[in-house]
């Protein structure tokens, strides 16, 4: 089965020394094209750490990041950033849109930076994908919570990215806004084949995945395939307890 994303291995260790924090210990992975994965773990378990090492936003300590058939390892920082550029999406918790942007302006700057010059249609193709077809002349701040984070998730897809990475995308909207987000990204495993990786403290929200990965310490500790948020819960609970 095709592989999106293959985690090889993976440790980090920031700083050295005495002031060493290893914060992933040898973390092997495989997300599944077309499948919706949420990590999950206690604060400080290295969620953060692995999804800006898969990204490519950050460099492993040792082991092996490939995406899309590319092997990230000794890539050089142009060679890198081209292929985030191409083949990686990122959502951030703020959303991190341009204020000085119009939604359309945020959507088109990854064609831009690209040396594109994005087509009206194209543009406003993604918008109306993630439900903000006649928003598109609006600044970020006219817009709601939720619009801002629909014009982050356009943004990010614009490129066609072979992973869409979300780093807790929901934490920062109510509950009824983090559903119709967490819908819009349903929707794009399930209506379009998009692979998704996206880190969260929730386990309602997780249970939206087809898989939730568990760490803790830094290492895998375990996954729940096809979950609900009550067993996802409850395993929470079981690792924290263990944590004390
Ligand atoms: N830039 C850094 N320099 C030093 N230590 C770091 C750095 N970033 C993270 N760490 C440490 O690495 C460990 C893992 O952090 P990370 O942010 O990946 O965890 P997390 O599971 O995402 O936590 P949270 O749920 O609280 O966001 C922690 O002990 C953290 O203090």
């Amino acid at each position: 089965m095709e592989q999106a994303v293959r985690l090889e291995s993976l440790s980090k260790t920031y700083g050295s020394g005495q002031n060493a924090v290893t914060a992933l210990t040898e973390v092997s992975l495989d997300f599944r094209a077309g499948s919706f994965t949420a990590i999950m773990g206690p604060s400080g378990s290295g969620k953060s750490t692995l999804l800006q090492c898969a990204a490519g936003l950050d460099r492993p300590t040792s082991g092996r990041v490939v995406i899309a058939e590319t092997d990230l390892t000794g890539l050089s920082e142009t060679a890198l950033t081209l292929l985030r550029r191409d083949k990686i999406g990122f959502v951030f918790q703020a959303f991190n849109l341009l204020p000085s942007l119009t939604a359309e302006q945020n959507v088109a700057l990854p064609l831009r930076l690209a040396g594109r010059k994005p087509g009206r249609t194209e543009v406003a193709a993604v918008l109306a994908e993630v439900g903000l077809g006649n928003r598109g002349r609006h600044r970020p701040a006219e817009l709601s919570g939720g619009q801002q984070q629909r014009v982050a998730i356009a943004r990010a897809l614009v490129t066609k990215p072979a992973v869409l990475f979300a780093d807790e995308p929901t934490g920062a909207l109510d509950t009824s806004t983090s559903r119709e987000v967490l819908a819009l990204l349903r929707g794009l495993v399930d209506q379009h084949g998009q692979t998704i990786v996206m880190v969260t403290h929730d386990p309602v929200t997780a249970a939206k995945a087809d898989r939730v990965v568990f760490l803790a310490d830094g290492v895998l500790a375990g996954e729940l395939v096809n979950p609900t948020a009550e067993a996802i819960a409850a395993r929470m609970t079981r690792m924290e307890v263990s944590a004390c």
